[in-house]
């Protein structure tokens, strides 16, 4: 953003009136929803550089409008068009005050930093941050909440909590990194025509970070079938999946994959669940497996042909055991999805990532961190990137924003989900779900997505399903099994509101 702003100033946009334009929608804004009537008192925190200046172009109006606002600025120096707006915001009777003896505000307006904001806070900044967070009223930040690292979204010792951050022109990357969650509160972006030759310039023509969103999502899936396809076409998935002590991972993933559409569902369990999983899901082939003492895969049968499969998934409750099925799996020819277990055992041989053809790894954080123990996760983004680079494969990292990468350094972002997700067994509803769809995306369709596409499609539709249930049952009610179940209406809610 600071490179795309120094190209709109440098042709000759005059700053005051790009700050006088963005700052009018704020304020627009800010009047919608706290109106006059229910809050009548504002505290305004203003900082030293452009985002201070907003905030003082905001209280200007607010004042007009018959706000009682009071300012609060804790700094001496500022950047010389937010001491201009200071200056006519003291001649129009606006008490500025430096620090914290705040007084009864129904709602607090935060301008103390947005995008130039790297240092950690400390002082009576600190202080004052932390006694308008205690006050309980709401606040609205301008760009960022005040103490979010930007790009990181790491709290800088202490941040404002905003009940709602309007975010202005282009979203930064803190919005989707999960440290800055707590602070964001509600947040919308307040655009402000910023011409696109301006952000190709800088950004290229597909930025590196995007925001997956339901255009992006509904396209990638295998929502049209040709009309005389056969079974085959859409899609020949194996799982390799379960063990006596989690025979429920192998339901759970073959659930979702019921939920992708795939045209022919193989699940290779041992064989002593092939009953369970046959009663559970009648549709699919349940190839039993030999199994050890303790009730885990101990070999796929020898008649069994990989080859054959358009996508194999391999993982959810395999146990650490079947460490020889795995390193078989991986040496085939065909997109593997690795999850779970899967991943717990890969993490000890690297090396067998090296392969031809498409991988998907889906870990959480403690996976992750298994997986690539050298890649900080302070910053998510950069490092679901840095692991797709490393591992040539593509990376999903779970989480409450889930990040996708692909090892050409493309991030895709899940913007909205629910904590209601985290629970256990979700992730095998996910892992079945992509899988699924990746086999069809095998299949007879010429102009089939590609990978990573249908890996963020698979990770949107499960957090929209998520939040769709949690209308409905409250978060306590979204269980992997019915979260599995409600994919398919809840991609029908998904398409109808989306249409048009
Ligand atoms: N293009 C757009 O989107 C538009 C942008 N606009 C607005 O401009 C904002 C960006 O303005 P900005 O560049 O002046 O930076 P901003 O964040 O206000 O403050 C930086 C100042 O804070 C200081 N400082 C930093 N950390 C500190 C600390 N811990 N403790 C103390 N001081 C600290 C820092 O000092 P320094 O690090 O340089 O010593 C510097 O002086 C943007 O967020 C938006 O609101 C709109 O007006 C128009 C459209
Ligand atoms: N706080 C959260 N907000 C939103 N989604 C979450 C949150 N925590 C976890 N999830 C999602 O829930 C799923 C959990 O997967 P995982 O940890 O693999 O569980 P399991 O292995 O038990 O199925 C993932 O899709 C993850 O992104
Ligand atoms: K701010």
């Amino acid at each position: 953003m600071q490179a795309i702003e120094a190209r709109i100033f440098a042709a000759d946009m005059p700053v005051a009136a790009l700050m006088e334009k963005v700052a009018l929608q704020i304020a627009a804004q800010f009047q919608v929803r706290y109106p006059l009537v229910d809050y009548p008192q504002v505290g305004v925190l203003v900082g030293p550089g452009h985002n201070g200046g907003d905030a003082l172009v905001v209280a200007r109006e607010l004042h007009f409008r018959g706000y009682g606002v009071q300012v609060y600025c804790p700094f001496e120096r500022l950047k010389d068009l937010t001491q201009s707006h200071l200056r006519y915001a003291t001649t129009l009777g606006i008490p500025v005050q430096p620090h914290c003896a705040l007084a009864d505000c129904d709602v607090w307006l935060d301008g103390l930093f947005g995008f130039g904001q790297s240092r950690n806070i400390t002082g009576t900044v600190a202080q004052l941050i932390d006694a308008v967070n205690a006050t309980g009223a709401p606040i609205i930040s301008i760009d960022l909440p005040s103490g979010i690292q930007p790009d990181t979204g790491q709290v800088l010792g202490t941040a404002i909590r905003a009940t709602v951050t309007l975010c202005l022109g282009l979203w930064k990357q803190a919005f989707f990194q999960e440290a800055a969650l707590p602070a964001l509160g509600e947040s919308t972006l307040v655009d402000f025509d910023i011409p696109a030759a301006d952000i190709t310039a800088v950004m290229g023509s597909r930025p590196l970070v995007q925001r997956v969103d339901h255009r992006w999502a509904l396209a990638a899936l295998p929502l049209q079938r040709p009309l005389t396809v056969h079974k085959y076409q859409m899609g020949n998935l194996l799982l390799v999946c379960g063990s006596t002590r989690y025979a429920g991972a192998a339901i759970l993933a073959g659930l979702g994959a019921r939920a992708s559409g795939v045209g022919m569902l193989s699940i290779a369990v041992p064989a002593a669940l092939k009953p369970l999983l046959n009663q559970q899901l009648p549709e699919a082939l349940i190839i039993p497996c030999s199994a050890t003492a303790t009730g885990e895969i101990q070999a796929l049968p020898a008649s069994l042909d990989l080859a054959a499969y358009s996508t194999i998934g391999c993982g959810c409750g395999l146990t650490q055991g079947p460490q020889a099925v795995v390193e078989q799996v991986l040496a085939q020819g065909q997109t593997v999805v690795l999850d779970a277990d899967g991943l717990n055992i890969v993490a000890a041989h690297p090396a067998w990532l090296s392969r031809a053809a498409t991988t998907v790894l889906t870990p959480h954080v403690g996976e992750f961190r298994r997986l690539f123990p050298a890649i900080d996760l302070a910053d998510r983004l950069a490092a679901v990137r840095a692991a797709a680079l490393q591992s040539r494969t593509i990376v999903l990292l779970k989480g409450a924003r889930v990040a996708i990468a692909a090892p050409s350094g493309q991030v895709g972002v899940i913007p909205e989900s629910t904590p209601a997700l985290a629970r256990g067994g979700s992730g095998d509803v996910l892992t079945g779900l992509l899988a699924g769809l990746l086999a069809q995306s095998h299949g007879a369709d010429p102009v089939a997505s590609s990978p990573i596409e249908i890996v963020q499609a698979a990770a949107w539709w499960h957090a929209q399903t998520g939040r769709s249930l949690v209308v409905d049952r409250t978060q306590l009610g979204v269980d992997a099994e019915t979260l599995a179940i409600a994919l398919i209406p809840a991609l029908k809610q998904l398409i109808v509101a989306n249409s048009g």
